[in-house]
């Protein structure tokens, strides 16, 4: 965090010749859809963000933390900067304000095969708010842009404002994923590691599963219904010691039309989420899971304070 005290850099003849170990906090902005999710998680090497095909799709703060030698990030990963339409809108918002002005780095997106719009400029715009935290621009998902395309692309970024780096990535080929590592860690304070090494998140392992178990219901869904569903957890528990787990899990929706929607006929669409979310759920617990969801209506769960409350926000 930026107000966290700063150890000054060694120097002088007999200071330690290995290089300073730096830990920080790096958060990704960009409009919906450009690649933070899956950067978060090709940074960190496991599935600790949600991505999806649907914009918008990421609603809470998740730490990715992400080990190197040299230093420690811890990725937080913000919801979509947008102009909010509903109670959950501006409750993303403002979790997108809290974290920008608590990271060390700010990571501005935009995607090699797209020009750069006014949804780009509008959030480039709000990082003025910000002026004493790093800023780099990446520009992402360059294994769909050919080399013209991504240079265009960085000259374009570079013409926004003064970047600390500019950096040319695709995180679904890895391609730059460590340049971009080595130069934010380059960016951090100097501090001791700030999470121990295995930890890879500060989610919850209710969250964590709440989260796969959102991203198998996302898959297929029309356009008008991925902001409508949230995931709950009723219960995760073994069945006996290192044995199954049972995990009893909620799917809200806010009308009964979607509901019909998410269970499909004869329950088939369910039936394919469910298989889906276990099996990225046994990925991630490393445990053979036995999954059972319920799909409930919260009607108009968006616009509620008491049912934001109720499912999480
Ligand atoms: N070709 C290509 N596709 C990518 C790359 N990174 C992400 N994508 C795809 O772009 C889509 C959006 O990716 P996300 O990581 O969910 O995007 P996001 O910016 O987190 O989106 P929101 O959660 O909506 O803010 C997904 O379909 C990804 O598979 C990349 O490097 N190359």
């Amino acid at each position: 965090m930026t107000d966290r005290p700063r150890k000054p850099r060694s120097g002088g003849a007999d200071s330690d010749p290995l290089p300073e170990h730096r830990a920080g906090f790096v958060t990704f902005v960009g409009r919906p859809n450009v690649g933070k999710s899956t950067l978060t998680n090709a940074l960190v090497g496991e599935k600790v963000a949600i991505t999806s095909s649907k914009p918008q799709t990421t609603r809470r703060a998740i730490r990715g933390i992400v080990h190197r030698a040299s230093g420690q990030l811890i990725v937080v990963d913000t919801p979509g900067m947008h102009r909010p339409r509903t109670l959950l809108g501006e409750r993303l918002n403002a979790v997108v304000q809290d974290t920008l002005g608590d990271v060390d780095v700010i990571g501005f997106c935009v995607p090699a095969n797209e020009p750069i719009g006014p949804g780009d400029r509008y959030i480039n715009e709000q990082l003025d708010s910000f002026p004493r935290t790093r800023k780099v621009a990446i520009v992402t998902k360059t294994d769909v842009a050919g080399p013209t395309r991504v240079a265009e692309q960085l000259h374009a970024v570079s013409q926004l404002r003064e970047w600390d780096e500019i950096i040319p990535l695709s995180a679904l080929t890895g391609d730059q994923v460590e340049l971009l590592a080595d130069e934010l860690i380059g960016l951090m304070p100097v501090s001791p590691p700030l999470y121990g090494e295995e930890a890879v998140t500060d989610e919850t392992e209710d969250d964590r599963v709440a989260e796969l178990i959102r991203e198998a219901a996302l898959e297929g869904v029309s356009d008008e219904l991925p902001h409508s569903l949230a995931v709950t957890i009723d219960e995760m528990a073994e069945r006996a010691p290192g044995g199954v787990i049972d995990i009893y899990a909620n799917v809200w929706v806010e009308r009964d039309s979607q509901k019909g929607i998410i269970i499909g006929h004869k329950g088939s669409r369910l039936t394919e989420v469910g298989t889906r979310a276990r099996l990225e759920i046994e990925k991630m617990l490393g445990r053979r899971v036995f999954l059972k969801l319920h799909v409930k209506v919260a009607k108009e769960w968006q616009r509620d304070p008491k049912q934001l409350g109720r499912l999480g926000f």
